[in-house]
């Protein structure tokens, strides 16, 4: 019988629906955000206030089609209570099979995502099809008909990024390789939230690579004059976003010898960094092996900007600095914002670990 036009309005996890945006406790991660496993298919089973019977059918269900969960091309996720009595039954198996563990105040959009059923979700995060839990065979074995991840749309989908070669002239590319070179680089972190603050983590999986700010001076104002001259208006005419506001005058080394790299991520996703719009690599020397950027949500193409061009793309887009094989890469990497973000900056400045505000500036 055809479903309510009324229902289908309020269910949300329908076919071509976002799937609800969600974070819950992971054993590495008490905030795990399941916006990060995106780039693959997902198969989510929402278990919270399911009986012990019910999951021990869904857990026998899973382990007799192992083999499709390898984390390239799918995924489990399985939901659980916090407390339920058995949550130590909820083993993770890697590649491809884990439990997030949601406690009774959980992550409000939990109510969104249908229980007692199977849902498949595209590697862009949105909902492919659902199954009732007990049709686990037909579901589980039709995993094996999906395109690979990358074609899930019948073609090959770009990622929307916008490459804008000539921002900086090889000399000033240079220059500032120099100026990075003098000061030897820090080894850099990446944000997380943690109890309600933004604060600096370190994890050398996760990310390698040294970075130099540019501090106030001629140099700061050489780079944002050539951004906000050179790069802004074509932001403008792809985008029809103003930037006006930059942070981060950084400089970023990834050095072959220890691979560097950084790991699929988000630049927008802690209160101290939801101001931030556009991401932007500007690479400063074309003399090395691999580092190219992925957005694994939009299948495998890397993007390299030729030297002193530079790579645009929205913070909220999943990217990936691939490992350097040989040489080193330098870049420029700048965040760009409006004056309605700068707002938003201000506002969240309280939940900041950091000293402060930190280097950010109009054009
Ligand atoms: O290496 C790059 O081009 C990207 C760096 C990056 O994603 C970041 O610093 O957030
Ligand atoms: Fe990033």
């Amino acid at each position: 019988m055809p479903r309510k036009a009324e229902n289908q309005v309020n269910d949300v996890c329908l076919p071509g629906d976002p799937f609800p945006s969600i974070r819950a406790g992971y054993k590495t991660n008490l905030n795990y955000s399941l916006d990060a496993a995106a780039g693959r298919y997902l198969v989510v089973a929402n278990l919270v206030n399911a009986s012990e019977a019910c999951f021990d059918d869904a857990v026998s269900a899973i382990k007799s089609h192992r083999a499709f969960f390898n984390d390239t091309d799918i995924s489990f996720f399985g939901f659980l209570d916090a407390e339920s009595t058995w949550r130590q039954k909820a083993q993770d198996s890697l590649p491809g099979i884990r439990w997030l563990f949601f406690s009774r105040d959980a992550d409000v959009a939990l109510h969104r995502i249908p229980p007692f059923c199977w849902i498949l979700v595209d590697p862009t995060l949105r909902v492919l099809t659902r199954a009732p839990l007990q049709f686990h065979r037909s579901f589980l074995s039709s995993l094996a008909l999906l395109p690979p991840p990358a074609m899930h749309g019948g073609s090959v989908i770009d990622p929307p990024v916008l490459i804008v070669p000539r921002i900086f002239e090889p000399d000033f590319c240079a220059e500032l390789i120099r100026h990075y070179d003098s000061d030897g680089g820090q080894l850099s972190g990446f944000m997380r939230e943690v109890a309600g603050r933004t604060v600096v983590q370190h994890d050398l999986n996760y990310k390698r690579r040294r970075d130099v700010i540019v501090g106030e001076g001629p140099l700061r104002d050489a780079t944002r004059a050539r951004i906000s001259r050179r790069l802004a208006p074509q932001i403008s005419r792809a985008f029809q976003f103003d930037a006006t506001r930059i942070e981060r005058y950084l400089i970023a080394a990834y050095d072959g010898d220890e691979g560097g790299w950084f790991r699929a991520h988000r630049d927008n996703t802690t209160k101290g960094t939801a101001h931030r719009k556009f991401a932007v690599s500007i690479n400063l020397n074309a003399d090395y092996d691999g580092g190219e950027l992925r957005f694994p949500e939009y299948g495998n193409r890397t993007y390299r900007p030729p030297l002193g061009g530079g790579c645009v793309f929205s913070c909220s887009l999943l990217h990936e600095a691939i490992s350097v094989r040989r040489g080193r890469r330098y870049a420029f990497l700048p965040f760009l914002y409006d004056e309605a973000s700068a707002a938003i900056r201000k506002e969240n400045a309280a939940f900041l670990g950091l000293k402060g505000l930190g280097d950010i500036e109009h054009f």
